[in-house]
């Protein structure tokens, strides 16, 4: 019988990353989503097109063997699917988690074949699979928990490929960069091993990629979408062809490799190659992408283990600078009521009514007596100070007009 994916997220990077090497790796992919238009186009079409862009040009693969259910209307054909397929993945965002969990749940549950279903959740975010775990052991009957681990077998990933808003006409095709890296924890396959998919490198440790990938890649695209979203930049191309934008971003990683190299068995020779590999890849001006695409979620993105609080948090522990990563924060912090993201309105009301210190717990979640706590606080402080000489300086402007 052939091999069966189920994947949940038909966006950017389920249909540019995790399809296309399931895909590769022989298996019929079934998209899960919740947007009637990309289910649709899934539906009424036999292929879609990956195009790879870099300096050495462009290169295309045509996707084929899928098909998509949508979730919201089908959720009964979504549990079958699961209860008899090899994998499940998902790229929908760390805080859709929760939503798809049911489903899974049910189809797990609903499973009689021997082979454990492997689970791998394909986000931005340390230990995104334990939270999707968590989430669908709250969905699973109590009785039922204890012999989970014989129906389905939870495996953390760091997925890394810059995969930009696409044009408004490119129906379900894909324009990506060429680089990609995906690492998965082997140990949960136990003796049976994991799934047979080319593409990912099975690892033993997965802690030193994730945060090697967060704190390099993700905190230094974040970097260069914060200072260029308050600088005017329209892409992140631009921000990085900034000399003083491209300078911080360095000096922000020269913070984090202190980390990564202290903290990993990665020497400061094979992290300063990577540095450098990332610093290119952001700058790629071959891919069209948004400073608005990469800052968003600033709520998310100034979380406790996140690219910026989490190594900062870690610097700050160890006795190490972090001052360019505190200025990473305030920009964040200053990606306010952006349109289209929800999260930077909401950071807008945080920052607006609450004090300083409890702005700071609320989007950080450092504790009060964390050493990075005092600094964060300031960070807060100095944000919300120039919104209020704002507000005062346009209420003057109306009074006097
Ligand atoms: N775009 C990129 O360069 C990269 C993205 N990632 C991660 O991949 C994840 C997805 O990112 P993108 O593909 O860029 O976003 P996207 O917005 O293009 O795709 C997300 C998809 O999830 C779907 N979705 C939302 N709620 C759902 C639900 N309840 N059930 C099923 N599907 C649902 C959306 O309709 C959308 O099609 C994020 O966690 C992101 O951090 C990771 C590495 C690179
Ligand atoms: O939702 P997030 O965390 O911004 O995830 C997408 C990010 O991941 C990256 O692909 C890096 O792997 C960036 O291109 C992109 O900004």
């Amino acid at each position: 019988m052939e091999k069966k994916a189920i994947h949940f997220g038909g966006g950017n990077i389920g249909r540019g990353f995790v399809a296309e090497f399931l895909h590769t790796a022989g298996y019929e992919v079934v998209f899960v989503d919740v947007m009637d238009k990309i289910i649709e186009a899934l539906q009424s079409t036999k292929s879609y097109q990956v195009t790879e862009v870099s300096d050495e040009g462009e290169s295309t693969k045509t996707i084929t063997n899928y098909r998509a259910i949508n979730s919201k209307t089908h959720e009964a054909d979504v549990i079958k699917e699961i209860s008899t397929a090899e994998v499940v993945t998902c790229a929908v965002g760390p805080n859709i988690l929760k939503f798809i969990a049911p489903v899974i749940a049910k189809g797990i549950d609903a499973r009689t074949d021997p082979t454990p279903l492997a689970v791998i959740a394909c986000e931005n975010a340390i230990g995104a699979t334990d939270t999707l775990h968590g989430f669908i052991k709250d969905n699973t009957a109590a009785d039922r928990l204890d012999s989970m681990s014989d129906r389905a077998r939870f495996a953390n990933s760091a997925i890394d490929r810059i995969v930009p808003a696409q044009a408004a006409d490119a129906g379900l095709n894909v324009r990506i960069e060429k680089f990609y890296e995906w690492a998965v924890e082997s140990g949960p396959f136990g003796e049976r091993g994991p799934p047979k998919i080319d593409a990912i490198h099975w690892v033993g440790n997965l802690e030193p990629y994730i945060e090697r990938k967060l704190f390099t890649v993700n905190t230094s695209h974040a970097t260069a979408a914060y200072y260029g979203y308050n600088a005017g930049k329209k892409t992140i191309a631009e921000a990085m062809r900034d000399e003083s934008i491209r300078g911080i971003v360095r000096d922000v990683l020269q913070e984090t490799a202190a980390l990564i190299v202290d903290k990993h068995e990665i020497s400061s020779t094979e992290q300063q190659e990577y540095v450098e590999t990332i610093i290119a890849r952001i700058s790629n001006h071959y891919l069209e992408d948004s400073v608005e695409r990469v800052g968003r979620a600033p709520v998310r993105k100034v979380s406790r283990k996140e690219r910026f609080i989490g190594p900062a948090a870690q610097l700050a522990e160890r006795g190490g600078k972090f001052d360019s990563l505190l200025g990473s924060v305030e920009m964040a912090l200053r990606f306010q009521n952006v349109e289209g993201d929800e999260e930077s309105v909401e950071l807008a009301k945080i920052l607006k009514e609450n004090s300083p210190a409890d702005a700071a717990v609320r989007l950080t979640g450092l504790d009060r007596d964390h050493p990075l706590f005092p600094h964060v606080v300031k960070v807060v402080d100095g944000v919300q100070s120039d919104a209020k000489a704002r507000t005062t300086a346009h209420l003057m402007d109306i009074a006097l007009n």
